[in-house]
């Protein structure tokens, strides 16, 4: 269970550049939902994947996991509870090191020293059986250097050293929009799998507003610090896309401002 508090953020607090990132969120997530969140620009999408991962500490409000309160843990300190991806392939992985080294280090995360384990056969073992549930051939190039695999595998590689040691919560942060979108699908599918695999909480921001509806569970749309609109069930189902557009300028009196947005029904 997931809950945060009446979160508000401000940056450069006091400065000309004061700038009110998060105006109150509060919402209860229990374990399994898979909330996609979408929204207009500068909505503060990111920046509240930042207060869950700890990159940033709300100024009030507090966010606790299983009922413990972790609000003002740094990333290393929630690094076992939370996993997240990013949206450059490049960034969740080590590209000089190899794709064993890569599990071996994303096994290692939040583990006190007297605890790690070494690169032995068994944990060769379990890797391969890990990487053959992205049914992209890896589990036979464990020596293999990460830098030369594509964007997709790299994010496929990514998603499984983020939930390696089995978090509460997955992050991501538009994790397939760099991608080709036949890659883009193939990304969505293994990150499904995984999270179904590991009944794993997730958050994960998207402009595509089609992947907002079809993924997950349950829908957010933020606007200006605030969740605007929370759907789950019947009621998303129904929804459509233009059905969400319809629903942002209703509720805010204007049309939803999102450079990025991908509008296909
Ligand atoms: N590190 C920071 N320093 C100063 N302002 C920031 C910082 N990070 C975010 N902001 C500001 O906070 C507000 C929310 O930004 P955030 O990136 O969370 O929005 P977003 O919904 O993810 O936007 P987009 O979809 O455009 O990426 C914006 O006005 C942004 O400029």
């Amino acid at each position: 269970m997931l809950k945060l508090n009446n979160l508000h953020k401000v940056f450069n607090y006091g400065r000309v550049n004061q700038n009110y990132a998060l105006r109150g969120v509060d919402i209860t997530i229990p374990r399994g939902d898979f909330l996609t969140v979408i929204g207009s620009n500068g909505a503060g999408k990111s920046t509240l994947l930042n207060l869950v991962a700890g990159t940033y500490f709300p100024e009030i409000g507090q966010i606790e996991i299983n009922e413990q309160t972790i609000t003002d843990w740094p990333v290393s300190k929630r690094a076992f509870l939370v996993g997240r991806v990013f949206q450059d392939p490049l960034m969740g992985t080590a590209a000089e090191m190899t794709i064993e080294e890569n599990l071996s280090m994303a096994a290692l995360r939040g583990k006190r020293r007297g605890l790690r384990p070494g690169l032995d056969k068994t944990r060769r073992q379990e890797f391969r059986e890990l990487l053959s549930l992205l049914g992209l051939g890896l589990e036979e190039r464990l020596e293999y250097p990460v830098k030369l695999l594509s964007g997709g595998q790299r994010q496929a590689l990514t998603l499984l050293m983020a939930t390696l040691g089995d978090p509460e919560v997955l992050l991501l942060d538009e994790h397939t929009a760099a991608l080709d979108p036949s890659t883009a699908i193939q990304i969505m599918e293994i990150t499904e799998k995984i999270v179904e695999k590991k009944n794993l909480t997730v958050l994960m921001v998207t402009h595509d507003l089609k992947q907002a509806l079809d993924m997950g569970n349950r829908t957010i749309m933020m606007d200006k610090g605030q969740i605007i609109l929370d759907i789950k069930d019947e009621e998303r189902a129904e929804t459509t896309v233009a059905g969400l557009l319809k629903k942002f300028s209703e509720l805010r009196g204007h049309e939803l401002t999102d450079d990025r947005v991908l509008l296909s029904d």
